[in-house]
């Protein structure tokens, strides 16, 4: 009688197929001017938002200009993008090249005559701004391009991370400001804020693009597209 050979063992299952990264759409931006502490902060928190706003930089395929330099979330944030394969472009006044002031610069560095040439030259370089908490350096470079913003010099949104609400005094004061009749609330909403890179880089994509060319030939005030992250275009001349 013969005997029943065991039947072989069943193949083994095919691998799991990884899960598909999210790839996120192409940004509308090619580069993007940080301006940020040239000290790290007392909070972890700061120098963590740092590194993740570089790395959304990255993971949108944007390359980074900033004042150069490796001090502070300067550094952290010019290190991410750096690592992450992008270009880094820092712009630095020539008197603020020694090394025990701004630290090495990675990537590209562009020397410059002075702080007003840094200043334009990191605008001229940037399709939008965005400021990280920092101190005096900061706040004056956030400033003046918010300020360029309402003067119709510019048109590239202006993002501010309010990480740990660091800022919430600041934009109180603004609103002080608009209540008492120094800021119009149209230029209120040139800044666009929000508590993380992830959501701030997701309302600059989308803001500030003219929903409707309803005058012609004069200056008008475009809506922002996104209706939700409140900011409008300030001017253009159709
Ligand atoms: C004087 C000190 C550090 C100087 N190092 C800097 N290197 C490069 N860029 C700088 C430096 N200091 C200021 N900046 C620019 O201003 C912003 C940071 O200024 P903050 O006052 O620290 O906010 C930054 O975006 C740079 O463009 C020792 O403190």
């Amino acid at each position: 009688m013969e005997t029943q050979q065991p039947l072989p063992p069943p193949p083994p299952p095919p691998p799991p197929s990884l899960p598909r990264l999210a790839k996120k759409p192409p940004s509308r931006f090619r580069r993007v001017c940080v301006f940020c502490g040239s000290s790290p902060g007392k909070k972890p928190s700061y120098q963590l938002a740092a590194i993740q706003l570089g790395k959304e930089l990255v993971e949108r395929s944007i390359d980074l200009v900033y004042g150069g330099g490796s001090v502070g979330l300067m550094g952290l944030v010019s290190q991410a993008v750096y690592d992450g394969g992008r270009h880094v472009l820092g712009v630095i006044p020539k008197t603020l090249m020694f090394r025990e002031i701004t630290g090495e610069t990675i990537g590209e560095v562009r020397p410059v005559s002075g702080m007003h040439q840094r200043k334009a030259e990191m605008a001229r370089q940037a399709d939008a701004f965005i400021a990280l908490p920092g101190g005096y350096g900061t706040l004056e470079e956030l400033l003046e391009v918010i300020t360029w913003a309402q003067l119709g010099i510019h048109e590239k949104p202006v993002g501010l991370l309010n990480v740990d609400g660091y800022y919430n005094s600041l934009l109180c004061f603004i609103d002080k400001a608009v209540d008492e009749g120094f800021i119009t609330p149209t230029a209120r909403h040139i800044i666009v804020s929000a508590t993380s890179a992830h959501e701030l880089m997701s309302k600059l994509e989308v803001c500030g693009r003219p929903l409707l060319l309803e005058s012609y030939n004069k200056v008008v005030t475009f809506p922002c597209e996104s209706g939700t992250c409140g900011c409008t275009l300030l001017r253009g001349k159709l």
